[in-house]
């Protein structure tokens, strides 16, 4: 839906937006603008002592953002953009202006100065309209900055730490994420949160009003009387109204009228049944074209992390595509279109020196990092991508596709013990464990566990949620219960830290074995992938076990209809369809398993990305 009418003016046009920002590009979707995205390389190494003010700096920066991104798309593309968006948000505190942090000491000393303190987020938007003449690019720059005050409570070295090793901070200017878990350090603003965020939509959205509804001819004349009225409405302007429907500098005699843009058919246009004029092309269907081409994007990550290219990156210096090529044993002119695409995804950045690892790229990609996703990645590549291609059958048939996808009889997968060869399964613990890590902390922290000595996760794998729970809870000892196959990978995963005395791991089949006895069971991850005969044995075995008082903890993700709606829960929700065995279960199915197997008082809390912890306390039998 178009929230506002001025922005249906864009909705024929090729509009790009030239930054990788994926907050800028939620707030501009959110706002039902349609856009392509290809961040600007332009770096942002604009000598800052040569501006007089900071927002003079962040819109020049933004400018040639979005120059930077006209030029090259005029050069490589058979099309010219008709709009491009650049944007440049800068951090400043007495007088000093703060980018994004290079490093958690950078983000310390950022986050420190701001402590406290009020401080002022610009954002700089430059928005180029641009037209090809005798195959020469001519561009037109309308810009602006919008200010927003924000003031940091004060906050203790502590909280300061676990933020910065949040990871939040390192792609944002000033080093926090007001939207996210930065939220937490702010006391107050004066101004446009959007503008905090990333983009100041308000503010765009004025300055559109000015491009494409300039002021009829009558109310100059009285202008010249009075003072010009500032634009400060945008809501209810319509093409009828204002009569005019390209921008004041824009090309004459384009007019469209888009869906939602308020605007009446005009006489000698004949409306078709879908709503537009026979001698208009529809609007480009960005957003469809970047999901046919998805796919290729999500490939072309599984190979780069195949050949390793972002653990050769992963230091500092540039390298050249030649060299990186004859590390990786590929061919240069593969690698290069390999390495430009990475680049074009934001995941290397491209100078004249060479590529490198963005920071996001050296946390996540790089294969042996803590928080590596690579295993997790190349489990997507070599088992979820041939998953995948049995989602037709599996949505005709409406059965689960396992035993198709991975060659094996479907009784076989029912089965317990070990299916896959000992790579397979080296890959899955390391694919379970990079998520895990992602998810540990919210989940650990989801209720007040201080209550329990003991605690035993049950499939809990190589402990990335048990140790978070040591860490959280001083005085718990816990045991991470999960089977021989997995048990044997584990040490590879584990970093030495203070709570690593408290945590050990035990081998052993929760279906057979005797259950160690713990005062607070936690099963996280694990009833989703069981049907729900198993699912009973599994409870009802830990229901026998667990003396009145002891707590059992479920952390799995809960299709509702809300989660349908966004993107994870939609991929969820296919994955249910195709996954060998196992079910979706909503939150009042999960409350329901719990308190059938005598765990009442059942708490229910978010555990973040999708995820719902519930909390039961066994009752007398
Ligand atoms: C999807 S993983 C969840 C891992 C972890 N709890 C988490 O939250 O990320 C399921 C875990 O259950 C373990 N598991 C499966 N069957 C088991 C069994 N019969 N006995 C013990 N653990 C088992 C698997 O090895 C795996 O580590």
């Amino acid at each position: 839906m178009v929230l506002c009418p001025v922005l249906g003016k864009l909705l024929q046009k090729r509009v790009v937006l030239a930054s990788a920002s994926p907050r800028r590009r939620e707030i501009l979707s959110n706002a039902g603008l349609r856009f392509e995205v290809v961040p600007s390389r332009f770096k942002e190494k604009l000598d800052k002592a040569s501006f007089p003010t900071p927002y003079a700096y962040a819109v020049e920066t933004a400018r040639q953002k979005a120059l930077e991104v006209a030029n090259r798309m005029h050069q490589k593309d058979l099309r010219t953009p008709d709009v491009v968006i650049g944007a440049d948000t800068i951090v400043t505190v007495s007088g000093l202006i703060l980018e994004k942090p290079v490093d958690k000491q950078d983000a310390y000393r950022m986050l420190s100065r701001l402590n406290g303190k009020e401080h002022s987020v610009c954002t700089g938007v430059a928005i180029v309209h641009c037209s090809s003449k005798e195959g020469q690019l001519d561009t037109e720059v309308s810009e602006f900055y919008e200010e927003t005050t924000v003031k940091f409570s004060d906050l203790s070295e502590e909280l300061l730490w676990e933020y910065i090793h949040s990871g939040e901070p390192m792609d944002k200017a000033g080093g926090y994420g007001i939207q996210a878990l930065g939220g937490m350090l702010v006391e107050y603003i004066q101004g446009d949160f959007l503008n905090v965020v990333g983009f100041p939509l308000n503010h765009f959205c004025k300055k559109l009003v000015e491009l494409y509804y300039p002021p009829r001819r009558e109310d100059l004349r009285r202008a010249r009387q009075d003072s010009i009225p500032p634009v400060d409405s945008f809501e209810n302007l319509s093409d009828v109204e204002a009569g005019h429907s390209e921008p004041a500098h824009g090309e004459a005699g384009r007019g469209w009228d888009g869906p939602g843009a308020g605007g009446d058919q005009q006489a000698g246009s004949a409306p078709k049944a879908d709503g537009y004029r026979t001698a208009e092309p529809p609007p480009f269907p960005a957003d469809l074209l970047e999901l046919i081409d998805g796919f290729k994007a999500s490939k072309a990550l599984f190979t780069a992390c195949k050949l390793k290219l972002f653990d050769v990156l992963k230091d500092e210096v540039p390298q050249k595509a030649v060299d990186i090529a004859s590390k990786v044993d590929a061919s240069v002119c593969g690698t290069e279109r390999l390495l430009d695409v990475c680049a074009t995804l934001g995941l290397l950045e491209k100078s004249d020196r060479g590529y490198r690892n963005t920071e996001s790229s050296n946390l996540y990609l790089v294969s042996d990092g803590e928080h590596s996703l690579h295993d997790f990645i190349m489990y997507n590549d070599q088992h979820t991508w041939n998953l995948f291609t049995h989602l037709e059958s599996a949505v005709r048939e409406g059965t689960n596709q396992g035993h198709g996808a991975l060659g094996r009889k479907a009784q076989d997968l029912f089965q317990d013990g070990p299916l896959q060869s000992k790579e397979d399964q080296l890959r899955c613990v390391g694919a379970t464990h990079g998520l895990a890590k992602l998810t540990a902390r919210p989940a650990a922290t989801a209720f007040d566990l201080s209550r329990f000595s003991s605690a035993c996760d049950l499939g809990g794998c190589t402990g990335a949620l048990a140790r978070e729970l040591a860490r959280e809870y001083p005085r718990l000892q816990v045991t991470v219960f999960d089977l021989p196959d997995v048990i044997e990978h584990v040490s590879r995963f584990q970093r030495d830290g203070p709570e690593t005395a408290r945590v050990r791991f035990l081998a052993g089949d929760f279906f057979r074995d005797s259950l160690p006895r713990a005062e607070l069971y936690v099963l996280s991850g694990v009833l989703h992938g069981w049907p729900d005969d198993r699912v009973h044995a599994l409870l009802r075995r830990v229901s026998d076990g667990a003396g009145p008082g002891a707590g059992l903890l479920l952390v799995e993700a809960v299709p509702d209809a809300e989660d349908r709606e966004a993107r994870p829960g939609l991929a969820r929700c296919l994955d249910a369809l195709l996954r060998p065995r196992g079910r979706e279960r909503s939150l009042a199915q999960y409350r329901r398993l719990l308190e059938q197997h005598g765990f009442g008082d059942v708490q229910v809390a978010p555990a973040g990305h999708g995820l719902a912890a519930l909390l039961g306390t066994r009752v007398a039998p």
